[in-house]
């Protein structure tokens, strides 16, 4: 699904949604009165475009357009998504609302990044209310899936059916918040983090460093893959929940927390924590931090979806769902993709296991082509490889997109020869050669035998097709 998304507000947040937009093929038009908007979203799109592609196996949609405008109107005339990153000042979010409204189209789902409003505040004195509703995203917006979808009562449960389908096809995780509330959910449970953090630095209890370590040493590292209610519930041993809460529950009435009363925010607090936070990371550029977070972000993620668990799963399957079936060309492309980060080794290049990998998920794709599929496998046939022989001809980095065409040297009975080049797509460079033979085996004896007709008959027809070309 594509279409095109109009960005209000090209900020932090703003700049996100329009990379996000962008990367999976939908036009983008961005208003902002920032003189600097151009350069900064540029900045944040050079982020995501090197990290996004990242996360998946498959090839990358083409990227669609980003235009910026100098007017609201321009922005949103025709426009399928319209996402308001307006400061956080409801005076200034209804002000753009009217805007907005003036000239998009009333089908188009309007919606707000909002961190803490709520939709029926944003959709006060609204031209359309039903069209209204918050996508609340999490930074950096180019990699992190959740949205918190909230409509109002007041929301088109139609539009809010679309708003879900877009966020999805798009890589993203609604969330359907479905009853209103200050700071929605993810939000409300950040707010009573940092309160208790703030009351810690100002207590003199621990500095900005000791409260990070706290957490990406310990529960920061378990909430990525089970959140806080199956954490615990493992937490409890064999008798899960009950137990955990029979144990814990009492300690609430204990001074443990202070979490419904806030710290003044004093100037003496601001100058201790943002001396703290100098002491701990000034050293490093924003653009450093952004990148250091991405990139630990993005193997975080990989992880998480070699396991199917969480975020992981969602990548997974939206990973599937951008996989297109092998066309016909000769050599057949049988593998497009970004290097991952996770890939490189202590040369700063990829490591050669890599290689293998590559050319082996090109012959996977090839044994698909050929009818040689999970089906197949399933009822007991497939090919192991019996010979690889890897040339590497020059350094592949991480961020480099890259192709494997295969061509069929050999398809005769029971043998499979399969001759690999990977090339970098930027330049059109030959990175690596592979030449694999590989024998069809029955999954029952373990041992070698003829394919089955329809992938002998298959194969065949892809022999000659390339000796072809070849001769
Ligand atoms: N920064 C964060 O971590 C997150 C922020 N949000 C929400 O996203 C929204 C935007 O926040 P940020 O991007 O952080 O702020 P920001 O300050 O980085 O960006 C706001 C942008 O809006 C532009 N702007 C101001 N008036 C405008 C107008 N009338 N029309 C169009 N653009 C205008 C500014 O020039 C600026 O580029 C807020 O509602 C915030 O609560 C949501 C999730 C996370
Ligand atoms: C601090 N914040 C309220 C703006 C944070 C968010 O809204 C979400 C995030 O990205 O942490």
């Amino acid at each position: 699904m594509t279409g095109s998304a109009a960005i209000i507000g090209g900020g932090v947040i703003g700049g996100g949604w329009a990379a996000r937009f962008a990367l999976m093929r939908w036009e983008v038009r961005i208003f902002d009165p920032d003189p600097e908007a151009e350069r900064k979203i540029g900045e944040v799109m050079a982020n995501a475009a090197r990290v996004l592609p990242m996360l998946y196996e498959a090839p990358m949609p083409t990227r669609g357009a980003i235009t910026y405008v100098g007017t609201v109107a321009e922005a949103v005339a025709g426009a399928d998504w319209i996402q308001e990153s307006v400061p956080e000042r409801l005076d200034i979010k209804h002000r753009v609302i009217a805007e907005i409204q003036a000239a998009c189209s009333p089908d188009a789902v309007l919606a707000s990044s909002t961190s803490g409003f709520k939709p029926s505040e944003l959709q006060q004195g609204a031209a359309r209310s039903g069209q209204i509703m918050v996508a609340h995203p999490f930074n950096p917006v180019y990699l992190l899936p959740l949205i918190e979808l909230v409509p109002s009562a007041a929301s088109d449960a139609a539009i809010v059916t679309r708003a879900k389908e877009i966020l999805t096809a798009i890589g993203m995780y609604p969330l359907h918040v479905r009853a209103e509330i200050d700071a929605h959910i993810a939000d409300r449970f950040l707010e009573a983090v940092w309160r208790e953090a703030l009351w810690l630095v100002k207590d003199g209890i621990a500095t900005t460093e000791e409260i990070d370590n706290a957490i990406r040493y310990g529960f920061g590292l378990r909430w990525a893959q089970m959140g806080l209610f199956e954490t615990y519930r493992v937490a409890g041993g064999e008798a899960g929940m009950r137990h955990f809460m029979a144990q814990f529950g009492p300690c609430l009435q204990w001074p443990w927390t202070k979490l419904t009363d806030v710290p003044e925010f004093t100037d003496e607090l601001v100058d201790l924590i943002a001396g703290q936070s100098d002491a701990q990371s000034g050293h490093m550029g924003i653009r450093d931090l952004e990148r250091l977070r991405d990139n630990n972000l993005v193997a975080i993620l990989r992880a998480l979806k070699q396991q199917g668990a969480a975020a992981g799963k969602l990548i997974l399957d939206h990973d599937n769902s951008l996989r297109a079936s092998l066309g016909d060309e000769i050599p057949l492309v049988t593998v497009r993709r970004v290097v991952p980060v996770d890939w490189t080794d202590i040369n700063g290049h990829m490591n050669e296991g890599r290689y293998g990998q590559l050319f082996s998920d090109a012959s996977e794709e090839l044994m698909i082509h050929i009818g040689a599929d999970r089906e197949y496998i399933a009822a007991g046939h497939s090919y192991f490889t019996a010979e690889t022989s890897i040339r590497y001809l020059a350094e592949t980095h991480a961020g480099e997109d890259i192709r494997v065409t295969t061509r069929v040297a050999l398809g005769a009975g029971k043998k499979l020869k399969l001759w690999h080049q990977m090339h970098r797509a930027a330049d059109d460079a030959l990175l690596a050669t592979c030449d694999q033979f590989l024998l069809h085996v029955s999954l029952e004896t373990r041992r070698s035998c003829p394919p089955l007709p329809h992938v002998a008959a298959a194969l065949d027809r892809l022999a000659a097709a390339h000796a072809e070309v070849t001769a």
